[in-house]
């Protein structure tokens, strides 16, 4: 696992944004695995005046969902579609027909998470996927426990969670209680994992993911176990970390062409 301490969210953003952008230049048809939350959204801005600038295409791109409330009407503005929708697709101008996600309306939750495995297999899998973190530590809406083998299916959220996606909903009662998430199994099968974390609230939760036990208690910890993972935290996310200078260190001491 590769340790990145950054400044501030924006260094972030560009960091990532220009591993995406190396990947599209590449391998155009690349299959970006993207997240929700405030997080990530640095990164997204970021990518988007690298596409505007000529840096990176995304005609042939695809863009992959980790996550989805179920129950929420596809058009609700906090259904992640909708949030993806707005924040990724419309933004790096990607059409409609390049999106992959879970069916989160759907009657048949089993069935609609076969159906997004399946679809995540036939598009040759993710290539880069993005992660955010939540602050007891799950990764997609993989709550505390959830099975570090586990594949797509429905979850059901902590009371934490609600609480805190409760400022993105009128309030707490709106939020759903179910999701569909892609498994900390399906999530491991990226060809390279990053996450990022920002903000002195997630400093407990990346403490225990980079230097803890692989322990299902921290569903983040699982990628421990993947062979090109990288954690990009800024100086308040990395608070709580002991070998902080050391990661310093060593990606300072990093050819800045070979990015993460
Ligand atoms: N399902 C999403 C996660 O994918 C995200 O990482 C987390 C953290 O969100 P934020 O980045 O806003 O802290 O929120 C939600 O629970």
């Amino acid at each position: 696992m590769e340790v990145v301490i950054v400044p501030d969210a924006e260094a972030g953003g560009e960091l990532i944004a220009e591993a995406m952008a190396a990947l599209l230049r590449r391998k155009p048809g690349a299959v970006l695995g993207v997240a929700t939350g405030s997080t990530p959204l640095p990164v997204y801005r970021a990518l988007e005046a690298k596409v505007r600038a000529g840096e990176a295409g995304v005609t042939r791109a695809r863009i992959a969902q980790l996550d989805e409330y179920v129950g929420l009407p596809a058009e609700h503005p906090e259904s992640y579609r909708s949030v993806l929708r707005r924040e990724v697709l419309e933004p790096l101008g990607i059409s409609a027909d390049a999106f992959l996600g879970p069916d989160g309306t759907t009657t048949d939750v089993p069935a609609a998470c076969a159906a997004y495995e399946a679809a995540l297999t036939a598009a040759g899998g993710v290539d880069l996927q993005l992660l955010g973190i939540g602050t007891d530590g799950h990764i997609g809406f993989n709550e505390p426990c959830s099975s570090l083998a586990s594949r797509t299916r429905i979850k059901t959220l902590t009371e934490q969670t609600r609480v805190d996606n409760a400022r993105f909903f009128d309030d707490i009662s709106q939020v759903p209680h179910h999701v569909i998430t892609q498994g900390i199994g399906t999530i491991l099968e990226a060809r390279h994992l990053v996450l990022l974390a920002t903000g002195e609230g997630k400093a407990d939760a990346v403490a225990a993911t980079v230097e803890g036990p692989v322990a299902a208690v921290c569903p983040a910890s699982a990628l421990q176990l993947h062979a090109h993972a990288t954690v990009v935290v800024d100086e308040a996310a990395a608070s709580k970390l002991k070998l902080a200078e050391y990661f310093r260190h060593t990606f300072a001491a990093k050819p800045s062409w070979q990015g993460i």
